[in-house]
């Protein structure tokens, strides 16, 4: 029998008289992994946040790893939810000079400092990570020497630190050229082949990066859910021209999805 990853029933959102969520149903079973896509404003982080207990549903319910929310405290579930976000930077500002390895294993208390109670097994396990994410060489480097590449990685591993059954990804590859955007898609493919590896949600912009250990995908538009399934179903012409408003075509290269937009689209 399937388990529920999370359930939205009639979900919206409303913020100065703007409704940003509209009417959202939507469920993400256990094995499946989810891409986000929708144009700049459609309510991508906006869903991620309701779904995080950053920001309350107007209207509707919640349900997230089984717990619906108003039922539950909501920083005891958290722990239980990995968010690799762009802000992540931004709270690192003042550790540039942590290594790789101590930014990875302050992920076990979602912290950004180092504690005293790390065991040895919290050492182990970042380190293990940092290997599958192929940070090895670079473990004693201070997080300011890093790439954006190994930055985005070290975050990654750090995410994965505290075993997170969720796992949300916004935009990784923001500022990774395209070498570092394959290696890193390509760590994250490896890591989420595995039977027992966290739910994925993972939101782009570039429709090319959901690749094939992602099965589900949500189109969204204008707060609205324009189509929400299995991803062979979801990515079509139709669909994905509906959602962006421009004509688009698929061609599908080894099982993943590369967007054409007409050449004349733009003209007039
Ligand atoms: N707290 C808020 N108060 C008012 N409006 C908000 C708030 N948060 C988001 N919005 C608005 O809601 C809309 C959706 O924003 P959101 O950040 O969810 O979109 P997004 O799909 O993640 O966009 P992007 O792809 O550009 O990151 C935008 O028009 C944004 O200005």
């Amino acid at each position: 029998m399937s388990t529920n990853i999370i359930s939205l029933e009639d979900v919206s959102w409303r913020r100065q008289n703007k409704q940003i969520v509209k009417n959202v149903h939507w469920n993400v079973e256990q094995g499946e992994h989810w891409a986000i896509l929708g144009a700049n404003g459609s309510g991508k982080t906006s869903l991620l946040k309701i779904i995080t207990g950053y920001e309350w549903a107007s209207n509707g319910t919640v349900d997230v790893l089984g717990e619906r929310f108003g039922q539950t405290p909501i920083y005891e579930l958290r722990k239980r939810i990995g968010w690799l976000s762009a802000s992540l930077d931004e709270r690192f500002r003042h550790y540039e000079g942590l290594a790789c390895v101590d930014v990875v294993v302050s992920g076990i208390h979602a912290s950004i400092g180092i504690h005293d109670d790390i065991k040895n097994s919290d050492i182990q396990k970042a380190l293990k990570l940092a290997n599958e994410m192929g940070l090895s060489h670079i473990i004693n480097s201070p997080l300011r020497s890093l790439s954006q590449g190994e930055r985005k990685k070290t975050f990654f591993a750090r995410a994965l630190m505290a075993d997170p059954e969720l796992i949300i990804v916004d935009e990784p590859t923001s500022g990774l050229d395209l070498l570092a955007r394959e290696q890193f898609l390509q760590q994250l493919q490896t890591l989420h082949s595995k039977p027992d590896s966290p739910t994925l949600l993972y939101v782009t912009h570039y429709p090319e990066e959901i690749i094939p250990s992602i099965s589900h995908v949500l189109l969204l538009k204008e707060g609205q859910i324009i189509a929400a399934g299995k991803k062979e179903d979801v990515l079509t012409n139709t669909l994905l021209s509906q959602t962006f408003d421009v004509p688009i075509y698929v061609v599908w290269r080894d099982g993943r999805p590369w967007i054409q937009i007409a050449s004349n689209s733009f003209k007039g």
